[in-house]
Order: C-alpha cells, then sequence, then structure tokens
C-alpha cells in the first residue's frame, strides 16, 4: 500500500517537473513556432523568464496581478510580448479586430479547458463562455439570443426598476445600523447584495432577500445528498475563480493539479456554488412556469415556440451558473469602480447630478428610456469600463491552422494569443492620462475615434458578451439612483479603492460614509414602500 503511495507521488512530481521545466525550456530552445523574435517578460532579473516557463505567469496569478503584470511587461517590451512560452499577448486595437473580432476564425485557447470542472466520466464540462466548438457554441448562443435581445431586456425593467427602490430602502433602513459602525457601510456588497437580488430575480422569477437580510449568506443543495450547508457568496465565489485560475497556466495538467490539491481550502468553493445554483435552480424547476414573468431559465427550457429543448439537468445547471454569476461579480466591480470615481472626483459627481436633477425632476428611480440617452451618464459608464474592465486578463485564443497575421507578423499555428483590456485600457499613447478618471475623454468630439475601437471591455466578434444590454440597463440605473439620493463620504480624502483579480478584477471593498441628499425627490417616486 504504502510502495503504491509512493510510486504514484514520485511519478506524480516526475511528470510535474517534466512537463513543467523541462518540456518547456525543451521547446524554448528549439523554438518550432519561430517566438523567440518576440521579447518574453520577465521578473526577478531572470533573463527571458516568460519564454521558458510557465512560472512567470503562475507568479503574477498569484499575487492576484496577472493584468498589471501583462500591462508593466508591455510597458517594458512593447506592443507585443511572450507571457507563457507558447502564449503571445498583443496590445493594439487592431490585434484585437484579428484576433476577436467577426472575421477571426481563432477557437478559444487551452486556458478554458482549465478552469472547466470534469463530469463523472472525466470529460470537461463545457458552457456557452468555455466551449471551444463552433457548433456547440452556436447552440447554446441559441438558446440566450432572444433572452438577451434589448427588446427582452426592456421587459425586465420594472422588475430592475423595484429592485433598485428596494436597495434604496434597505440603504435608508441601514442609518442606525451605520451610526453604530463608526458610520460606514461597504458599498460594493450592497451593490453585491442588489445584485444577487436582482439576478436572481431576472434568472429563477424570485429573489434571495440579501438587501433584506443584509448579507451574502447562500443556502446550498448538495449533489450528494449531504445536509445543506450556508456560505458567504462574495467571498466564496472570488475565492473559487483564484484557486481554478491558479493552474491555468498549465491547462494540461490542471484537473490533476486540482486532484492533487483537494484538500486545499478553496478547493470546494466552486462546488459550494455550483450547490447553491442548483437549489435554486431545483426551487425555480418545482415552481414551474408563471406567465407573468419570463425568467432567463425559462429560455433554456424551450424555444421561442415553447417547444421544450430538453437539456440534460448538467447542461441546464451549467448555463444558468454563467448567467446568474455574470449578472453579480462583472456588474458589481464596474458600478463600484463608478461610485468610487464619482465620490473621489466631486467635479465628476457635480456633472451628472446636474444632467440627471435637470432630466429626472423628482423620480428617483429612473426609467431606462429616461436615461439611456444622457451623455455624461454614459461617459462615466464607459471610463468606469476603461479603467477597470472586470474581465482584465487577455482572452486567450488559438491560431488555427494555416497560421495569422496579426499586427503585421505571421504567427504560426497553435500558438496562444491574446490582448488584455486592462494593459489596451492603459497604454497611454492610446488614452492619454490613462490612470486619471476623465469621462470628459468620451465626450470631445475632436477625439480620435481610435478611442472607442480600442475600449473591448465586452470583448468583439462571435463571442464578445451576450449580457451587454442588460449591463446597460443595470449599471446606469443604480449609479443613477444612488448619486441622487446619497451623498457620499470615503474614508479620507486620500483613501483609495483597493482591488483583486483572483480570476476577474474586483474591487475589495468600498467604505462609505452616506447621508440622504436634501432632494425634491424625497419625496421619493420609486422607492418601495
Ligand atoms: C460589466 C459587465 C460585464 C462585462 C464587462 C462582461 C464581459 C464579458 C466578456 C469580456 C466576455 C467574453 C469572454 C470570453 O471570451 O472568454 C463575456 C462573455 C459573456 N458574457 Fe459578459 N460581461 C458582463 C456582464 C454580463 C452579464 C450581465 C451577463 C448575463 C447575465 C453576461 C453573460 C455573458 C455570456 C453568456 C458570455 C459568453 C458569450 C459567448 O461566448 O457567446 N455578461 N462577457
Amino acid at each position: 500500500m504504502f510502495v503504491t503511495a509512493s510510486f504514484v507521488g514520485v511519478t506524480s512530481l516526475v511528470c510535474i517537473i517534466f512537463f513543467a521545466l523541462v518540456r518547456p525550456l525543451a521547446i524554448y530552445v528549439w523554438d518550432p513556432k519561430d517566438l523567440r523574435r518576440f521579447p518574453s517578460a520577465s521578473a526577478w532579473g531572470i533573463p527571458g523568464w516568460a519564454g521558458w516557463s510557465n512560472f512567470w505567469l503562475a507568479r503574477a496569478i498569484l499575487k492576484q496581478a496577472k493584468s498589471h503584470s501583462v500591462l508593466h511587461a508591455h510597458e517594458k517590451y512593447g506592443p507585443i510580448v511572450r507571457i507563457q512560452p507558447d502564449h503571445l499577448s498583443f496590445s493594439d486595437g487592431e490585434a484585437a479586430k484579428t484576433i476577436y473580432g467577426f472575421q477571426s476564425r481563432m477557437p478559444k485557447g487551452k486556458f478554458y479547458e482549465s478552469i472547466g470542472d470534469e463530469d463523472a466520466h472525466g470529460h470537461i464540462l463545457k458552457n456557452l463562455v468555455t466551449t471551444d466548438d463552433r457548433e456547440e457554441h452556436q447552440r447554446k448562443r441559441k438558446y440566450v439570443s432572444n433572452a438577451f435581445a434589448l427588446k427582452k431586456i426592456l421587459t425586465l425593467e420594472p422588475a430592475i426598476t423595484r429592485r433598485t427602490g428596494h436597495l434604496i430602502k434597505c440603504l435608508d433602513n441601514q442609518r442606525e445600523a451605520l451610526q453604530a459602525d463608526n458610520g460606514q457601510l461597504d458599498l460594493y456588497r450592497w451593490i453585491n447584495y442588489f445584485l444577487y437580488d436582482t439576478s436572481a430575480e431576472l434568472t429563477f422569477g424570485e429573489t434571495l432577500g440579501l438587501c433584506d437580510k443584509g448579507n451574502d449568506v447562500l443556502d446550498t443543495l448538495p449533489f450528494d445528498g449531504s445536509p445543506s450547508c450556508q456560505f458567504e457568496g462574495i467571498e466564496t465565489f472570488q475565492s473559487a475563480g483564484s484557486y481554478i485560475s491558479l493552474f491555468s497556466p498549465w491547462p494540461s495538467l490542471a484537473q490533476k493539479l486540482r486532484k492533487l490539491t483537494s484538500w486545499h481550502r478553496d478547493a470546494s468553493k466552486g462546488k459550494k456554488f455550483a450547490e447553491a445554483v442548483h437549489l435554486y435552480l431545483q426551487q425555480r424547476l418545482k415552481r414551474g412556469d408563471t406567465s407573468e414573468f419570463r425568467d432567463f431559465v425559462s429560455y433554456l427550457l424551450r424555444d421561442s415556440h415553447q417547444k421544450p429543448r430538453d437539456l440534460e439537468y448538467a447542461e441546464l445547471l451549467g448555463e444558468t451558473f454563467v448567467i446568474f454569476g455574470s449578472a453579480i461579480d462583472l456588474v458589481a466591480s464596474v458600478a463600484t469602480n463608478a461610485m468610487y470615481h464619482l465620490i473621489k472626483n466631486p467635479e465628476c459627481m457635480r456633472k451628472l447630478r446636474e444632467e440627471l436633477d435637470d432630466a429626472l425632476g423628482d423620480t428617483l428611480v429612473p426609467t431606462n428610456d429616461q436615461i439611456c440617452r444622457l451623455p455624461y451618464l454614459r461617459a462615466v459608464f464607459d471610463e468606469a469600463t476603461r479603467d477597470r474592465p472586470p474581465i482584465a486578463h487577455g482572452l486567450a485564443r488559438t491560431v488555427p491552422e494555416g497560421g495569422a497575421t496579426i499586427s503585421g507578423h505571421f504567427i504560426k499555428a497553435g500558438t496562444t494569443v491574446s490582448v488584455s483590456a486592462f494593459a489596451l485600457h492603459h497604454d497611454a499613447s492610446i488614452f492619454p492620462e490613462p490612470w486619471a478618471f476623465r469621462p470628459e475623454r468620451w465626450l470631445d468630439a475632436n477625439a480620435d475615434p481610435l478611442w472607442r475601437e480600442c475600449l473591448v471591455p465586452f470583448s468583439l466578434g462571435p463571442r464578445a458578451c451576450t449580457g451587454r444590454n442588460l449591463t446597460f440597463t443595470l449599471i446606469p440605473l443604480v449609479m443613477a439612483t444612488l448619486v441622487r439620493r446619497y451623498d457620499f463620504e470615503l474614508p479620507s480624502p486620500d483613501w483609495e479603492m483597493e482591488w483583486r483579480e483572483p480570476l476577474n478584477m474586483s474591487p475589495i471593498s468600498l467604505p462609505v460614509k452616506m447621508k440622504i441628499r436634501n432632494l425634491k425627490a424625497n419625496e421619493a417616486k420609486g422607492i418601495d414602500s
């Protein structure tokens, strides 16, 4: 028994050393894809580190600073940098169009396999985001294309405004708690509670009540029939992301590495989150459809002629997980970032309030129609996504058979290529003063049209975000409501919000003091009573 265990251990170690060190080094020297002509990112003075080892990227991921590290590599080495032995990162808008645009034939890279889970037979489960198969993608995309069409999103507006009004009511009620806790409240958490509730209502037809509870405790329905347990949604989602992304530099080893580290405290967190989605989905299936409201799950269950799609349960759960989760984590990051910069820059806040007060009169929770054409509100949204695109890292794609020319360089088939939205958005030659929050840059009639093309928070082409219409409705609406209802104060004038990048880029917290503004809107059309 002991001999078998040590044999397995030694064999695993030898395999890991071979795949993680020896093989990449040999490939670097052999250079079959002719990649040595490009500079390799480095650190700690190790020459060409990222060119012959995946540990440069693994180190950046471990520090939760993948996108910052790639940005710094571009600043140091130029617009094309090797960030893994077989991975080139580009930082220009033309490359983004070639790699992701509608003309591109580049499938998703191996990275997506590394973040997927295995089924009972050892096959990696693919969802709409992770599948690299064109036909499978088209089939899955068809399920949700109607659900996310603008016409449909507009029908969700009453639910979104109702949830926004309820958020305001709950925040108003927090005033007593605020007195107790140094007068501060973590706005990032509250935006999350609001989005959990809203996403649950849009996805399953029923809210979770987190704004009422004032916490992010979720229940599970364990897959193995064990008793239900509770966990904190925000922390669990992010720890799960940081655990799976840790092994992403070695996609072919990722599943094995996960098994070897299954003792790690974050190893079961993704499953825990999936078990919560499983609970809400089961409850939804038991409730059945309602005639008044068509939730996202109903689009996965039936087509537009009401014909059942008969998806296997694992697929139904996987797609539901993507929709439910995307409408929380990514949206919370952008909305929080916009609020932070507005509070930090009183002149931006003043301009936005002026625009909103003129347009909205005494309406506190506006309709999409009232705010969708407000230029300054849109400019704040664009600047917040430029400053911190939540999917900040480069979305890996594989160069197909026959190779491809990217930014004037011929790249051989099989090479992984990507453009990091974060690096592109902070390229000073494209966006002057990239670290300054300046919504005005989007309003300048003489602005370089290149800027618009280089703003890619939702990616481009056939694999771009399906949830854009929902995001364009949700974030401006909650932003407009919050800035009109409250005056905010940061812990100190020089306080700066900190970020981490477990998988996506997220703020850590946004502690603020809040006061209800002295405004006509306090008579409050739209606050839930
Ligand atoms: C600020 C908010 C959001 C941002 C920045 C964002 C960004 C992105 C990006 C960059 C992709 C491409 C991912 C890749 O190629 O790997 C993507 C895909 C996707 N997003 Fe979003 N997203 C946001 C909100 C949402 C929302 C609210 C939903 C739905 C409720 C959603 C659903 C999806 C889906 C289903 C895909 C896969 C599309 C496909 O491959 O066909 N996203 N998103």
